[in-house]
Order: C-alpha cells, then sequence, then structure tokens
C-alpha cells in the first residue's frame, strides 16, 4: 500500500467501521444462550470515551540488569501510557522485542518497574508493600492469558480444578459455590459442563484455550490481559476466541452487574487484522516506547506515526484482507525501511529517528506522546506534515519537512 493511497482512502475503509465511541455500547446485543457464537466481531464498540479508566498507566519505565554491553541495565520500556475503561479492548502491536509482554508483565506486577504509576480502580498498585501486592493478586482484578494455554492448564489436574484454582487459592466460597461458578465460567466460554472432568491433554486446542479462559475469569476480574490469544490456534478456532472474547467484554458477569463492571482488556497480537476486528484502541511501541495510542479503525486507516505506517504496510494481514497489491505496499516499505547505518544519534533522540525517511535536526530530541486529535495521541515531531513528504523521495521528503520545521519554528 502506498501511503498516498491511504491518504486518500476514506477513514473507515481498511477495517472493519467501528460503532461511534458515545453511540449505542452494545449492552446486551446479540446475546444468545451460547456465548460463544452470540455477537459478529466488532459489531458493537467498548465504552465511551469519557468513562473512566479502570487501568491507567503512567510514566511506567522498566529496566533489567544487562545480558551484555557497557551499560550495567538496559532499559525496555520508557515512560509509558496507556488506558483500559470498562468494556474495551486495547490492543498492543510493535514488533518482536518492543517490549509487549513485559508491559503486561509489569501491570499485573510480574515484571519489577523503576518508576510510573499503575492505577487500577483508583489504587496505584506500584506503591503497594509487598504482602497488600500479594493480596492484591489473589484477589484476582487483573487475570493473564497466555498463548498457550498449556501455561496455565497443569496437565496432571482436571480442566475443573485449573479453574477453581483462583478461587480455591483465595479461599473464597465453599466447595459448592466454587462448583457452580466452574460451571458457570465453562458456560460462558461455551464449554459443555462435562470437560470439566477431563484432563487438558484429552480436549482439543481450542476448547484448552476455552478452558484457560474459563479459569481467568472464574472469579469475575476486571482486566484481562491476552498475550498472543489465538496465535497458537488454526483459523477457525482463532475466530472463536475473539468472538469469545468480545463477547464477554460487553456482557457483564451477573445480572445486577453495572456498566462499570464490565470486563476491560489488554490484547497483545501480532495479528493486526484479528485485532482489527474486536478492538476499540490501538497502542504502538516501539522499542519500549509508545509512538501512537488512538481508535483502532483510525489508526489502521490512517497511522500519524511513520513506523505505524510501516507496520501497517508490512502486514500482509490487513494487506490482503482489505485490498492494496503487493506492488502498491512497495513505495511505503522502501520508503520507510530499516537504515541501519543511521546510527551516531544522541541517546535522547527519538527512538525511530535512525529508521525513519523524515528523521531531520529535531527529532534528536525525543518527542513527547501529545493529543494530534482528542484521543489519537502521537509521539512524532513531524505528525502531520512527514505524509505530505511520501510520495516523494527520501532526501526530498527529510528536506521538505527540515524546512517545515524551521518555518515552525520562526
Ligand atoms: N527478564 C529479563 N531480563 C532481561 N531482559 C529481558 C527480560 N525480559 C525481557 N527482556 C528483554 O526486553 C525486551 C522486550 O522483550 P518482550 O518480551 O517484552 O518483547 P515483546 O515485544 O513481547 O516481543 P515478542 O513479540 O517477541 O514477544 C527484549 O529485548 C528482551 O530480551
Amino acid at each position: 500500500m502506498n501511503l498516498a493511497d491511504l491518504e486518500a482512502r476514506p477513514a473507515d475503509s481498511a477495517v472493519p467501521p467501528a460503532t461511534p465511541a458515545t453511540g449505542d455500547r452494545g449492552r446486551g446485543r446479540g446475546r444468545t444462550d451460547d456465548p460463544a457464537v452470540a455477537v459478529e466481531p466488532g459489531a458493537a464498540r467498548g465504552p465511551a470515551s469519557d468513562t473512566e479508566p479502570l487501568l491507567s498507566v503512567r510514566g511506567l519505565t522498566v529496566s533489567f540488569r544487562a545480558r551484555s554491553g557497557p551499560s550495567r541495565r538496559t532499559t525496555v520500556l520508557r515512560d509509558v501510557s496507556l488506558d483500559v475503561r470498562p468494556g474495551e479492548i486495547v490492543g498492543v502491536i510493535g514488533e518482536t522485542g518492543s517490549g509487549k509482554t513485559t508491559l503486561a508483565r509489569a501491570i499485573v506486577g510480574l515484571a519489577p518497574s523503576d518508576a510510573g504509576v499503575i492505577d487500577v480502580d483508583g489504587t496505584d498498585i506500584r506503591r503497594l508493600r509487598r504482602r497488600a501486592r500479594r493480596g492484591f493478586r489473589r484477589g484476582g482484578a487483573i487475570r493473564f492469558v497466555f498463548q498457550d494455554p498449556l501455561r496455565a492448564l497443569d496437565p496432571d489436574l482436571t480442566v475443573g480444578r485449573s479453574v477453581a484454582e483462583g478461587l480455591t487459592v483465595a479461599g473464597r466460597g465453599t466447595r459448592d459455590e466454587q462448583q457452580a461458578a466452574v460451571a458457570d465460567a465453562l458456560h460462558r466460554v461455551g464449554l459443555d459442563p462435562a470437560v470439566a472432568d477431563r484432563l487438558p491433554g484429552a480436549i482439543s486446542g481450542g476448547q484448552r484455550q476455552r478452558a484457560s479462559i474459563a479459569r481467568a475469569i472464574v472469579d469475575n476480574p476486571r482486566l484481562l490481559i491476552c498475550d498472543e490469544p489465538v496465535s497458537a490456534l488454526d483459523g477457525s478456532n482463532r475466530n472463536l476466541i475473539l468472538r469469545l472474547l468480545d463477547t464477554l467484554r460487553r456482557t457483564p458477569a451477573g445480572a445486577d452487574s453495572a456498566e462499570r463492571d464490565r470486563l476491560g482488556m489488554i490484547i497483545i497480537s501480532h495479528d493486526l487484522s484479528s485485532l482489527a476486528g474486536i478492538a476499540d484502541r490501538v497502542v504502538v511501541l516501539y522499542r519500549g516506547r509508545v509512538v501512537e495510542d488512538g481508535p483502532i479503525a483510525e489508526v489502521f486507516s490512517r497511522p500519524r506515526h511513520p513506523y505505524t505506517a510501516l507496520l501497517i504496510a508490512s502486514a500482509p494481514s490487513i494487506r490482503d484482507e482489505h485490498g492494496p497489491s503487493p506492488a502498491q505496499l512497495r513505495r511505503p516499505a522502501d520508503q520507510l525501511a530499516d537504515r541501519p547505518g543511521e546510527r551516531g544519534r544522541p541517546a535522547d533522540a527519538c527512538v525511530f529517528a535512525h529508521r525513519c525517511p523524515f528523521a531531520t535536526e529535531a527529532c534528536d530530541h525525543t518527542p513527547a506522546l501529545e493529543p494530534a486529535v482528542p484521543g489519537w495521541t502521537v509521539a512524532c515531531h513531524h505528525e502531520p506534515t512527514w505524509r505530505s513528504a511520501l510520495s516523494t523521495n527520501p532526501a526530498e521528503a527529510a528536506a521538505t519537512l527540515t524546512e517545515g520545521v524551521n518555518n515552525d519554528a520562526r
């Protein structure tokens, strides 16, 4: 896809249309007795943007002891911020090593963080002392769904016992209540209650991923963090699991639950088209920094950061599904190709500067993540001007942009 083509296309043509954020929130829409097949992905969207976030991450920085090299620590996440509202699915994308899993692990306290705020329903969990933090974790407000369900399900335990584990560890409810909660969780993920008596090895891969989701939702968490939840599945199971996640976030757990109680989700995925079908927003990570965060349909249709444009231009899933030919894609891929020769920028430079054909001196300083329009933030000194330079060659593009920046400074 030539990015000039992207420019020309209407904002909603690349991905399935999203229901406006302030419109019908789809509460109860499409509900049937089988929750696993109740809705079309993307048929209804998440919360209004004025709903208070249930998760608010601000300035999160994570570093690890360096495995090699002169520096003693490697910073993997820098100043990362994102929000998740009740009933909202936030996709996190970025190439391998950009820090997606570290972000997920840091949010649940599995990776130590150096700075920042991780606010869950008004509590900054980074500030909790060790015991309180353990209590918070056991409380089950945030649950994980892994790519490989066998990581969540003990092969020697029946599915029922694995699903119940969160309740038994927290000592929640009587045995009968726990069994009822397990049956309810299995029902919500579309599994026959008889599956409870089987071992994970005796059920299919798709059923196993459902069982691991049942385990994650059994104690009604506020937030589900799914790390590549469908990448190990075949196409049909992938769709079923995506539909299931979509249903779960739109269906309050109990009859007396309120909008505010709807499940929020973070979904980490390399598969952009899967995300396009169900996510409301997307956060784009590059080398541990958020470079763009906005409504997914709009971001995928008209990315505002050159790195996002590169990701989308080189994503076969989006490309094949939404039309443009490989030939059309060649130009942005060429223009935004990796340019490893362009090192030598200061440590404080924009993380993408060494790869970006539009980088200028201004990019020797990290751009702030700022709203380009309400609800859509971008960290690029050259937003929105880089786009207009796309159809020229990269050298001319950079010259154009330098001029633009100099003019701005006058
Ligand atoms: N415990 C650790 N100690 C040292 N370095 C780590 C640790 N965990 C992660 N890293 C490094 O942090 C960087 C980001 O890793 P992470 O797994 O978060 O990336 P990712 O975006 O999830 O990648 P992928 O898409 O391949 O899963 C990598 O360079 C990785 O080597």
